[in-house]
């Protein structure tokens, strides 16, 4: 459904800035009716990204198919596939539900009964029922979303596209986003490509896409991204992490990664296991331990893992040295 072939966006500079490559060299396929979630850390080109792939911004160089429609060469056929959905709020929230919804139809040449049957369906897939006359700015968070994403419904696209749509919401308002998008992916088939920083929400959708410095570092499932990290995940508290982290190194050659105030070891020594290392490190380092537990990898270690063997990659140095 969507193909992205060697894709370079490169910001010119100005006067006192330096031009800035935020897509390098990308090429990413999304095969018809699977959920994506494409995640990176700050800065690592997932904005750009989405706006090269709803027609906003050029890229430098590089292709881009949406069912099978050249994006740059016919953005209008490709567009008509596509129903986005921003981060920031699209609708007026002075207006009522329907208001958003009639006025986001008739642009589209839907009126009258063909219009009732549209916004019927695209309500379908929401909570919205019975608020249709309430103004925006009276629903919660979660429903606000949901008239956002009812409204690009009303034209049946094949392709969803949703920059961090869940972003500020209550978990259960996330929840019911999250299964309105399953349900149209696995009803309809629709093809669903979302953004997002929350990695629980990436755990059950059919593949995550990780970002960084405008590169793909990995693309598959759920399941085979946790299988990277085939060992238990070692999270350590401590009050001098950096002290830590070189003690670890020089008595013990353990790489440990720093991710805010946490330690990680995700790659214990072959001849040892996580949960021996923790006896370890409690017997020998106590004093610099608040806290430490042993887990079982989840996406959000992955991603860890990866964007700091990429950050190590680019600088030449250890995962541990260049911690996010
Ligand atoms: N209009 C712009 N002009 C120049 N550089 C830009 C512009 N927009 C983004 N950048 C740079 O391009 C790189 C990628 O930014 P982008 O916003 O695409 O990343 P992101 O992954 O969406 O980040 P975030 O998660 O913080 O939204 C960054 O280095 C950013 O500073």
């Amino acid at each position: 459904m969507i193909r992205i072939e060697a894709l370079t966006h490169v910001y010119p500079g100005g006067r006192r800035q330096p031009p800035r490559t935020a897509v390098a060299d990308l090429t990413l396929h999304i095969p018809e009716g699977r959920f994506t979630i494409l995640s990176g850390p700050n800065g690592s080109g997932k904005s750009t990204l989405f706006r090269i792939l709803c027609g906003l911004a050029r890229p430098s160089r590089g292709r881009v198919l949406v069912a099978g429609r050249d994006l740059l060469a016919d953005p209008a056929a490709a567009r008509a596939r596509m129903g986005v959905v921003f981060q920031s709020p699209a609708v007026d929230k002075h207006l009522s539900v329907q208001e958003n919804l009639s006025i986001h139809a008739a642009l589209y040449g839907l009126t009258g009964a063909a219009f009732r049957a549209r916004l019927d369906e695209a309500l379908g897939w929401t909570d919205l029922d019975g608020r249709l006359g309430d103004r925006v700015d009276t629903l919660s968070g979660g429903l606000a979303r949901q008239v956002e994403l009812a409204k690009c419904l009303l034209t049946r696209p094949r392709l969803l596209l949703l920059d961090e749509p869940t972003t500020g919401l209550d978990p259960a308002s996330r929840r019911s986003f999250l299964s309105a998008l399953t349900r149209l992916r696995r009803e309809r088939g629709m093809t669903v490509l979302m953004t997002s920083h929350i990695f629980s929400e990436a755990e059950d959708v059919d593949s995550v896409a990780i970002m960084a410095n405008g590169r793909l570092l990995a693309h598959d499932t759920p399941q085979a991204l946790r299988a990277r990290l085939n060992t238990d995940v070692l999270v350590i508290d401590s009050p001098e992490p950096d002290t830590l982290v070189e003690r670890l190194r020089a008595d013990l050659g353990v790489t440990a990664i720093r991710h805010g105030d946490e330690l990680r070891v995700d790659e214990p020594p072959g001849h040892t296991d996580a949960v021996a290392l923790l006896e370890r490190v409690l017997k020998d380092y106590r004093p610099l331990v608040r806290g430490i537990t042993v887990k079982q990898p989840a996406l959000e270690d992955v991603f860890i893992h990866v964007t700091a063997e990429a950050r190590a990659a680019r600088s030449g140095a250890t995962p541990q040295e260049t911690a996010a």
